[in-house]
């Protein structure tokens, strides 16, 4: 794995409707991230956070059911340059979230970097909604559409390019609340997605073995993009929308030894922490352990 890593923090929370989110970035450090990551022998260059425009308006408007559109879409340009250079310099970029609409910023710096950008998608949730079938209108729930070029225009065209990825380079991991419009786009582009169902019947060992053999094969890198609220609510309670019957803590670091084994993740993000929803700060502590098995802790 590339030995020097890149932290990109990204205080949005204009994705969805429960304030607090913005300061993932923040618990994640202060739960001891750059220490812990520096005991593994990176270099950590921490490059602070990108700055949100706020919105003009209390309670924002939902424009085309897209609601902080402009917003959303200006703070993605900015972290899409600053992935962007990252990569350029031959650096991993570690984006520390915010809600998971950034994703359609990191996509964006990433991918054309890539012929076959992979995505492992560790999620409760699909992110495949469009404003058509959202029934929010939260753009948290939107990215993976975006990024595949399915959206409104000012977000699909966000670095100037699109689409950011493939279906068939997409992997959903822990997926348990599926929108009917998610399902379609599922079935359609022919996404390959581990339900719950899938990871109680198989084991995550074996959904880990065969995710990293179908994506092996297709990409030339692999991006992680881990929403926490992917973990069942009893590990990680601070998070906006949480569904029970999650991934185990356990399964979790699995799965992130596994991947660090692999040796082909080459970016990746932590998304949705929200201290003031949380307890004693229990969900960044995960993400921050998260991290120490992707980045290669082990016990012996
Ligand atoms: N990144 C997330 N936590 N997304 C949750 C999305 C929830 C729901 N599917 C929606 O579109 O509103
Ligand atoms: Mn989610
Ligand atoms: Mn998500």
């Amino acid at each position: 794995m590339n030995n020097h890593l890149s932290i990109i923090g990204v205080p949005m929370d204009l994705g969805q409707m429960r304030r607090g989110v913005d300061m993932g970035p923040s618990a994640i450090r202060y739960a001891g991230m750059i220490e812990r990551l520096e005991q593994l022998k990176y270099e950590i260059e921490d490059l602070g956070d990108i700055e949100i425009p706020r919105p003009k308006v209390s309670n924002p408007e939902k424009l085309d059911n897209l609601r902080n559109l402009n917003e959303i879409a200006e703070g993605s340009s900015r972290l899409a340059a600053e992935v962007d250079q990252v990569v350029e310099k031959g650096q991993f970029p570690l984006v520390l979230g915010g809600d998971h609409s950034i994703a359609m910023g990191t996509l964006a710096g990433l991918s054309k970097h890539y012929d076959n950008l992979g995505v492992i998608w560790y999620d409760a949730h699909g992110d495949l909604n469009t404003a058509d079938s959202s029934p929010s209108g939260n753009i948290h729930g939107m990215p993976l559409a975006v990024s595949l070029g399915i959206g409104h225009e000012k977000l699909t065209s966000i670095h100037g390019y699109e689409p950011k990825i493939k279906p068939e380079n997409i992997v959903i991991i822990g997926a348990r609340s599926l929108d009917e419009g998610e399902r379609v786009l599922i079935k359609e582009k022919g996404i390959k997605v581990y339900t719950m169902h899938e990871v109680d019947r198989m084991g995550m060992t074996k959904v880990m073995e065969e995710s990293m053999d179908y994506l092996k094969d297709r990409t030339d890198g692999v991006h992680l993009s881990l929403d926490l609220d992917g973990l069942d609510p009893n590990e990680a309670p601070g998070v906006g929308t949480p569904v029970l019957g999650g991934l185990s803590y356990r399964e979790s670091h699995l799965a992130m030894e596994m991947l660090y084994q692999s040796g082909m993740i080459t970016s990746a993000e932590f998304v949705e922490v929200n201290p003031i929803l949380d307890e004693k700060n229990k969900t960044a502590t995960v993400a921050v352990g998260l991290m120490g098995s992707l980045f290669g802790e082990s016990l012996k």
